[in-house]
């Protein structure tokens, strides 16, 4: 039945919306990430599903993008509460959840992958959506580190495969990357260009290297800063202090650290270390190996470098 439905959809939509704008988002994953790019969709006035794995996951990005979309309705409408309310109402009436992505995809014009930083989950996620969504609708994915090449290799449409980088905390970080692979056709790269602009971003272009632009150098200094610290040079607040004062950095590397995640950080490095093991750039940080095993991933659960409140 709900692949009838999809097949139907997928041919209706095939003939009709080769050029269209993208009016419906899927976002999946809703995590740290995926409820950031959900929200900055449904603010700018497109339908929005956001997928996860169980429902409790999806409630609770609901009520993260209503409150974040409460902070921004505050700073967009400041004298006006009539208006911020009504911004507030009409962003959460686009959104929509789902446990089930074949389902969610049915409509969809854009796909943006938001799930964990493993290579093989999100190729087994795309290889299943290929066969489901819409002929006209574009993939992407918000991967940190892996090539898109290799995620896109899983679907047989890689002339409608990007990668949307997008950074972390979404609704106030101004920058998207546009990751095209050889295959990106030209009219999906204006369209995600497009789209980019009208979520709100300034759009950069790169090609499919490690780390595009902003990770490349990020991550290294980083993780050069969990070397630091693990040769018993300074301490993580010094380090961190001394970055925010000397260097004008908002926050230091160990509370960038905590931000990101520390499970997303060791993905990264990890991957790395194992795909160009002569770089020492991306040599394994064990003191991040070590908070992963025993459960401090960051802010997200209360410790990482640092102890957090829980919320
Ligand atoms: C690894 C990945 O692949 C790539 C990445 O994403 S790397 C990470 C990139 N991100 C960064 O480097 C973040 C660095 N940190 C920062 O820029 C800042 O510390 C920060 C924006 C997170 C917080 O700023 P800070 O001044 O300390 O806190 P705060 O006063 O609460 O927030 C500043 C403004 O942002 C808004 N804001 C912060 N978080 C928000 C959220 N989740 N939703 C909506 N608004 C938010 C606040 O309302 C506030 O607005 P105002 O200036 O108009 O009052
Ligand atoms: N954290 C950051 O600062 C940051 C910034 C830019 C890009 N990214 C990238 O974005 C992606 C997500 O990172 P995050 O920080 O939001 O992670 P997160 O751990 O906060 O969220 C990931 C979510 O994906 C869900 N998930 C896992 N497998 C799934 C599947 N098969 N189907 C549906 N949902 C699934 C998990 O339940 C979880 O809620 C990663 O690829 C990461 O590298 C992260």
């Amino acid at each position: 039945m709900r692949l009838a439905h999809a097949t139907l959809s997928r041919k209706l939509s095939s003939s009709a919306c080769i050029n269209q704008s993208i009016k419906n988002v899927v976002v999946i994953g809703g995590g740290l990430m995926g409820s950031g790019i959900a929200q900055v969709a449904a603010q700018s006035g497109q339908n929005v599903t956001i997928v996860d794995l169980d429902r409790k996951v999806v409630e609770k990005a609901q009520n993260a993008i209503n409150t974040s979309l409460q902070r921004v309705a505050k700073k967009l409408f400041k004298d006006d509460l009539a208006k911020a309310d009504k911004f507030l109402t009409n962003s959460m009436s686009r959104l929509m959840l789902s446990t089930n992505p074949e389902e969610a995809v049915g409509q969809s014009d854009l796909v943006v992958e938001a799930i964990v930083e493993k290579l093989r989950i999100k190729q087994n996620l795309f290889k299943t959506l290929d066969t489901v969504a819409p002929t006209h609708t574009i993939f992407a994915s918000n991967t940190s580190s892996l090539p898109i090449g290799e995620i896109a290799e899983a679907t047989q449409r890689k002339d409608r495969f990007v990668g949307l980088h997008f950074f972390n905390p979404v609704p106030v970080m101004k920058l998207l990357e546009v990751i095209r692979i050889p295959e990106t056709s030209d009219d999906t790269y204006n369209r995600v260009m497009d789209w980019g602009k009208s979520v709100g971003k300034q759009t950069v272009t790169c090609k499919d290297t490690p780390g595009f632009i902003v990770n490349r150098l990020l991550v290294p200094y980083m993780m050069e800063s969990v070397r630091l610290l693990e040769r018993g040079d300074a301490t993580a607040r010094d380090i961190d202090t001394a970055m925010k004062l000397g260097a004008g950095y908002p926050m230091g590397p160990f509370e960038l650290l905590d931000y990101v995640g520390l499970d997303t950080s060791k993905f990264i490095i990890e991957g790395w270390a194992e795909k160009f093991p002569e770089n020492p750039l991306f040599k394994p940080v064990p003191t991040l190996n070590r908070l992963v095993e025993e459960g401090k991933l960051g802010m997200k659960t209360g410790e990482g470098f640092y102890k957090y409140q829980k919320k």
